[in-house]
């Protein structure tokens, strides 16, 4: 049976660089009218990717300085995390592949997707794009690193490595996890 959502007020609370806004519906649900207010921060959606070798066992990585973990406990502020970046207006496996060149220098071939998941269902809009793709040293066409000012360090690890890295708390992003994990329990790697 379907809900009946019906807009009471959305309120646009800030609109600087993404929106935030506060939505006041009433929700039919079992024959009763419930009314929720709920603010909504709309941030675009994403593309994230892992790079794996399975003839080095490698993965490659990334680590940046996220303001939003260093204010919510995470010591110096930088997150390893997966390639990822905002799809604009790009689709989403076009994005990917920028952002791949872009963060981690490698202009990779054929990519699989695997899922879109809400990241933060309970007040963020944000839908990533899973990717994973096979890399080889020949793809290899810069540095890495970001554009302008993103500051970023191109990790290269062992895939187990990786998953140790995991267990001891170095890696404690989402969707950094989930790529991760997938990878092991494909057997892709073996
Ligand atoms: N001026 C300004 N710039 C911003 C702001 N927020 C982001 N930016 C700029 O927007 C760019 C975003 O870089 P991307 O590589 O496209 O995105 P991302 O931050 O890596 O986000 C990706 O990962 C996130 C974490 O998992 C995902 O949330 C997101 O969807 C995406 O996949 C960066 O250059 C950053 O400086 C802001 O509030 N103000
Ligand atoms: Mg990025």
């Amino acid at each position: 049976m379907s809900l009946k959502i019906e807009i009471i007020k959305d309120k646009i609370l800030s609109e600087n660089y993404f929106v935030l806004r506060n939505i006041t519906y009433d929700l039919s649900h079992k024959g009763e009218v419930v009314r929720h207010k709920r603010e909504v921060y709309d941030r675009g959606n994403g593309a994230t990717i892992l790079l794996y070798s399975r003839e080095k066992q490698t993965v490659v990585l990334i680590r940046q300085f996220r303001v939003a973990t260093w204010v919510n406990g995470n010591a110096d502020g930088r997150l390893i995390e997966t390639c990822a970046g905002l799809l604009d207006n790009d689709e989403p496996e076009v994005c990917i592949r920028k952002e791949a060149i872009e963060e981690t220098g490698f202009e990779v071939g054929n990519v699989t997707k695997l899922f879109e998941l809400y990241m933060s269902p309970g007040g963020v809009t944000e839908l990533i794009h899973f990717f994973i793709a096979e890399y080889t040293d020949a793809q290899r066409s810069n540095a890495g690193g970001g554009v302008e000012d993103e500051a970023i360090d191109v990790l290269e690890i062992l895939f187990t490595q990786a998953l140790e890295m995991v267990k001891t708390g170095e890696i404690r992003d989402g969707k950094t996890l989930i790529l991760l994990q997938y990878l092991q329990l494909s057997g892709l790697m073996s």
